[in-house]
């Protein structure tokens, strides 16, 4: 779904022990001394925040802001919310189902931010780029021109230091930057500094002149429109497929957009793919082009053993990716992308197929419900993205979703799946994989019975999350069934998805033989989880190390959504939803019992120092008080819930 504008249900958690399936619901067993009450625990944190800066706090404020002004003040909550973001409880029995409706995962009536496009305030981009001469609407053009005036009216600066300049020695946003005394000269000019490293290149950017064949539907897919014809007449063969110096060019990494093939021929405008008649070429064959031209094998993908960061809507996005991917995930998978909006060629949805080089195993998660545009979009992507895999999302559980047949609701639409999965399967270079739960409802396990189908359609990896839809995070993943559908899939490599949390969860969860272990919730409440399993060790993170990690995500959020306010107001989102998972985190040193369990409720406690216990509040007003300390003050009527209630248990 689009970045910025998903909804999917993360709904409430409940506890037990990983591998049963009628879990009793926990409390995280803190030692007796940092425990206190639910009252004592905010009178402690207010009268924190009524304090000038500790030092500790004025060492984390890059713009050395007062943060003793109270956040409640300045912070409007939805109707209807406690101030953490949760229900408040129903006081007659007939709200009761409502209220519990309104407990349930999701946030649904969330406050709509307003787009900052059209802020009068806001400068023409003819000014902030470089290479725009003028602008191109002239008078029409709704922002302002007067750099002086924009200026006059231009928030104080957040920080001394822009990462993006200190990264790679310019900012491009220049004077709209945030940061923007970091960078600019005595007369407002954007300085470059010597030893300009290059920003590293978009990938899997959306090309303009694709966006607009998209647009006006001007595309045509004939790979994807034979495959279909194949189908209506029967099952179809195994993939087979066609080396072209196009294909030898991508995979010496050459940017595929760029390439003669995909940029739109006038001839030909409406084609995109292999070309079906004689090969078209930028150019003379060379004899290295003809061994390229060898038929090749669709490309394997041996993530065995490999720790695979689950696709995570909104939490998800690059920024979070590279940090876990820091702390050792090995596959990650970006946020799931609905196809018929990439068919589209909207922007947002494109933004969640993006890849940080860091990013050295990367699939595109996909979400749909008919074969044709499942299969139209695998080709699409084949031919415009740099992936290593492409995953189905037959988990995903949201009405919206599964009332139109797609998400979990395939599992019960045998014939469309086999089509959509074979179809893809028939357009893609890389390996297709289906991402399953256990079944639609809680009792009807289904998993078991496709896994050999899915091996036979094609499907190189299946990862099972052992839940059903109607379960949501209501129960424990149950590892027992994922065991039995080891067997079920093989040779078909099977990776167990639920409730890993520690390290002894995945040793755990690797006996039942899966091929790999994908991980969620843990890396949000704790993405150096991946270090904690490969290393088999608990970590006692400090509090500053973890505010550490918090600002190596806003610099990487700068980096990616832009220093400009728009830029810092979305990473600040993004890290607020994040702060609603990260608080449930409890540390180590104050358990009695190791490991902390994913279902276990963390009572009321007063960390170590200010800061642990600030960051163990399920408050959103201490969340946006941790954000403060990052990214400089929330503008005036800033508003936050957080999408998913993760800090809400059933
Ligand atoms: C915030 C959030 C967003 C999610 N988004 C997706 C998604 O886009 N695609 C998907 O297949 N699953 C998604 N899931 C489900 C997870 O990938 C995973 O299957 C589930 O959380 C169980 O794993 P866990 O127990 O380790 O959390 C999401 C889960 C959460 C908590």
């Amino acid at each position: 779904m689009a970045e910025g504008a998903a909804e999917v249900s993360a709904e409430s958690d409940d506890a037990g022990d990983l591998g049963t399936v009628e879990p009793e619901r926990g409390v995280a067993p803190i030692k007796p001394q940092y425990l206190t009450t639910k009252e004592q625990f905010h009178e402690f944190l207010e009268a924190k925040g009524q304090e000038k800066p500790s030092q500790e706090s004025e060492a984390v404020d890059p713009a050395g802001n007062d943060l003793a002004e109270p956040e409640a003040k300045r912070i409007r909550l939805e109707d209807g919310q406690t101030e953490d973001g949760q229900a408040e409880e129903a006081a007659k029995p007939g709200e009761q189902l409502q209220a519990q409706k309104r407990a349930r995962g999701q946030n649904k009536c969330r406050p709509h931010v307003k787009p900052t496009h059209y802020d009068k305030n806001k400068l023409c981009p003819s000014l902030v780029q470089e290479s725009a001469a003028r602008c191109f609407y002239g008078d029409r053009c709704r922002f302002l021109h007067d750099v002086g005036h924009y200026l006059e009216t231009k928030p104080a600066d957040l920080g001394p230091s822009c990462v993006l300049f200190e990264t790679f020695g310019r900012c491009p946003y220049g004077v709209t930057c945030r940061f923007a005394g970091a960078h600019l000269g005595p007369e407002g000019q954007n300085l470059v500094r010597e030893g300009l490293i290059q920003a590293p290149p978009i990938r899997n950017g959306l090309d303009k002149a694709l966006q607009q064949q998209l647009r006006k539907r001007k595309i045509h897919f004939k790979r994807a429109e034979q495959a279909l014809r194949q189908l209506s007449r029967g099952p179809m063969p195994g993939p087979t497929h066609e080396a072209t110096v196009l294909e030898g060019r991508e995979a010496e990494g050459a940017p595929r957009q760029d390439n003669c093939d995909i940029q739109l021929d006038p001839q030909e405008p409406d084609t995109i793919g292999p070309p079906s008649g004689p090969l078209r070429t930028c150019g003379p064959l060379t004899d290295e082009d003809v061994v390229r031209l060898r038929p090749r094998e669709k490309r394997r993908l041996d993530i065995s053993g490999k720790l695979y960061l689950a696709p995570l809507t909104t939490c998800g996005n690059l920024p979070f990716r590279r940090i876990c991917k820091r702390f050792g995930a090995d596959v990650t998978c970006g946020e799931m992308a609905v196809c018929t909006n990439l068919l589209q060629g909207q922007t947002s949805e494109w933004a969640l197929l993006r890849r940080h080089p860091c990013e050295d195993i990367f699939g595109v998660q996909l979400e749909g419900a008919f074969p044709d545009t499942m299969t139209k979009c695998a080709e699409l992507l084949n031919r415009t993205i740099e992936v290593d895999f492409v995953d189905i999302n037959v988990g995903c559980p949201i009405d919206l979703v599964f009332k139109k047949g797609g998400g979990c609701a395939l599992m019960n639409r045998l014939a469309k799946f086999q089509q959509i999965v074979r179809g893809m399967n028939q357009v893609l270079d890389v390996p297709l994989t289906v991402k399953l739960r256990t079944g639609v409802q809680e009792r009807v396990n289904l998993a078991h019975r496709l896994l050999p189908d899915l091996r036979d359609w094609g499907a190189a990896l299946v990862t099972l999350h052992g839940r059903s839809r109607e379960q949501r995070y209501t129960k424990l993943a149950d590892w027992q069934y994922i065991e039995q559908c080891v067997a079920a899939a093989h040779p078909m490599p099977l990776f167990g998805n639920g409730d890993v949390l520690s390290y002894e969860d995945a040793n755990r969860a690797r006996q039942t033989g899966v091929a790999g272990v994908m991980i969620a919730r843990g890396a949000l409440l704790k993405p150096w989880l991946f270090t904690e399993i490969k290393e088999q060790r608990h970590w006692d993170i400090s509090s500053s190390e973890r505010l550490d990690i918090l600002r190596d995500f806003t610099h990487y959020g700068l980096e990616h959504w832009g220093s400009d306010t728009q830029g810092v107001e979305k990473t600040r989102r993004f890290l607020l939803e994040w702060l609603s998972f990260l608080c449930r985190y409890v540390p180590v040193g104050l358990l009695e019992r190791l490991p902390q369990r994913i279902n276990e409720r963390p009572p009321y406690y007063l960390g170590r120092d200010y800061l642990e216990t600030l960051m163990a509040s399920q408050k959103a007003a201490d969340w946006i008080r941790i954000s403060e300390m990052l990214l400089g003050p929330v503008p005036p009527n800033f508003v936050f819930l957080p999408k998913h209630k993760a800090n809400a248990y059933k």
